[in-house]
């Protein structure tokens, strides 16, 4: 097992109990980022791994029940719709105009390991598919 993937069994069970993440001190700036873009919904900061040149998450500032898209409802499709957008603003600011992916992780199989719902906005280079 992949030391991500061990991450997110770890992460899976601490995440139903609405346990803090790293990105609740990310929000309140008690840990410094690169902010790629903020408005009242969102933030987007570059991951701390990068996998490609750009490599940006977007997370909603307020988790409510979004640890994880598998928990959202529709209540949230504003939320979520507002990061998608936010995710091609991120996408137009970082020049990908040649494409770029954004991947949202879910669940200990999907390799989530921070349960706050996030989208990795990722592009730079020619990315291949199928995505292991
Ligand atoms: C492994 C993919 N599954 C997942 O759930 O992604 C969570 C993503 O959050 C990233 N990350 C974690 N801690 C930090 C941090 O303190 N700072 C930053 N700037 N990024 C962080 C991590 O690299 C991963 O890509």
């Amino acid at each position: 097992m992949s030391d991500e993937q061990s991450k997110a069994q770890e992460a899976a069970a601490l995440a139903d109990s609405g346990a803090p993440t790293i990105f609740d001190k990310i929000i309140a700036k008690e840990i410094p980022v690169d902010v790629v873009y903020e408005d009242d919904v969102c933030l987007a900061f570059r991951d701390i791994s990068k996998l490609a040149p750009t490599h940006v998450l977007v997370i909603p500032k307020v988790r409510g029940n979004l640890t994880s898209l598998s928990k959202a409802e529709e209540s949230d499709k504003d939320t979520l719709g507002h990061c998608l957008v936010v995710a091609n603003k991120v996408a137009k600011q970082e020049n990908l105009g040649e494409g770029y992916r954004v991947v949202v992780n879910v669940g200990p199989n999907g390799c989530q390991s921070v349960y706050h719902l996030h989208l990795h906005v990722i592009g730079g280079v020619q990315l291949t598919w199928p995505p292991g």
